[in-house]
């Protein structure tokens, strides 16, 4: 580590959500009770569709939305009702939420001015954090003179002078171009792995998600789907939700039927062993899909997209739904029939109706660790 990291590095703070609860009115709960702890120093990031609640926990751990019921502990300090000020938290914005008319430098060092660091010591921790994430050059200059990706800089700056605990950040990442976006992600891991302080990341963007993640917690209407690391949501998946959210083309979901010894497509195609009776959801992804090996699934290829480093084939089964994602440089015949086969070792299990995971469905160990959340 170096006199730069050691400069800047706080106190990782555990923060532990117990029954905490958002409702607007009787009517409106956008997260009912939840119950999660992060882990000091750890990287969650919270993923799910629009309107699921990922602003709205963010903001009430950072005391910009209050608890309607629950409590918050950051490093073992009850904080809900505590202005956020006093959470030893910084958060960083997808808007930046620079000061215009200020410098680079007096922007940085404005909340330590204002909480009466000396000038000297400012100045020195300005230096610090700027060289840190390549500013040195432009302490000077104000925001609009400045890229997108400098101004994030400058926002995520703020936020790490103050050495806080906790970082919380509001997808600060959804304002810059693609090539940016990667950049910063690899940035912000590097500087993570210096700074070492609890981090919850807010996005709808699953490579975030994957890249930044030492936990991905999944909501879904205020709800935790999973909460796990992700290779697992990845690999285990603990609902259909979760499973159609991760993953591009996302995993197939096929509804299948138990007969006690095997599960049917409902035109009767037989796809795996089982030997569960009724309705079910049957899991696989479009990489995990045999083609042309012997299997006796049949399909045609309704359409191919080639994207350089694989292509996905779309299909249908039974009148669902299927892709199959082959890798560069296999030869597949467009007009030919297809035979498919599910490899058992590869495939998820879903409830047919809560659409909840079946652990060890198959026998195999990869679903045994699914953690129920509800
Ligand atoms: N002041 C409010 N009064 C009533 N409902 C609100 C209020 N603020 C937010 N909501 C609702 O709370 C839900 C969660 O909003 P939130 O901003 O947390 O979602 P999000 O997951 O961050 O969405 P996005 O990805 O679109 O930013 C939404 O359905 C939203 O309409």
């Amino acid at each position: 580590m170096t006199a730069i990291d050691t400069a800047i590095r706080a106190a990782a703070a555990e923060i532990a959500l117990i029954g905490v609860t958002k409702s607007y009115d009787a009517k409106n709960t956008i997260i009912p009770p939840i119950d999660v702890t992060l882990r000091p120093g750890e990287f969650t990031v919270v993923l799910g569709p629009s309107g699921c609640g990922k602003s709205t926990l963010l903001q009430m751990i950072a005391g910009l939305e209050r608890v309607s019921a629950g409590r918050i502990v950051i490093g073992g300090r009850e904080v809900q009702d505590l202005e956020p000020k006093h959470r030893g938290c910084a958060m960083v914005f997808q808007n930046y939420a620079l000061y215009p008319h200020m410098t680079v430098a007096e922007n940085m060092a404005y909340s330590l001015k204002v909480s009466g660091v000396s000038k000297a010591e400012r100045a020195e921790r300005v230096g610090t954090v700027a060289k840190m994430l390549g500013l040195a050059d432009y302490l000077t200059r104000k925001p609009s003179q400045l890229s997108g990706g400098q101004r994030q800089r400058v926002a995520i700056g703020r936020a790490i002078i103050r050495e806080p605990g906790v970082l919380l950040f509001d997808e600060p990442l959804s304002n810059l171009d693609a090539q940016l976006r990667h950049d910063m992600r690899v940035e912000l891991a590097e500087l993570h792995r210096r700074i070492g302080a609890t981090s919850v990341f807010v996005t709808h963007d699953q490579v975030e998600a994957m890249t930044l993640a030492d936990r991905i917690l999944i909501l879904n209407k205020g709800h935790i789907e999973q909460f796990d690391t992700p290779k697992a949501i990845y690999h285990n998946p603990a609902s259909v939700f979760v499973a159609k959210f991760i993953g591009s083309p996302p995993m197939n979901i096929l509804q299948v039927e138990g007969d006690g010894s095997v599960l049917r497509l409902a035109d009767g195609q037989v796809v795996a062993n089982y030997s569960g009776i009724g309705k079910f959801q049957l899991g696989i992804r479009p990489e995990d899909i045999a083609v042309n090996e012997g299997g006796s699934i049949k399909t045609e290829i309704r359409y191919r997209e080639d994207l350089g480093s694989h292509e996905i084939l779309e299909t249908k089964i039974a009148e669902q739904n299927l892709r199959i994602a082959m890798p560069f440089g296999v030869e597949i015949d467009t007009t030919q029939t297809l035979s498919l086969s599910f490899p058992q070792a590869r495939l998820h299990l879903f409830d047919g109706e809560t659409g909840r995971a079946i652990a060890n469905a198959f026998g195999d160990a990869h679903s045994a660790s699914v953690k129920e959340y509800q």
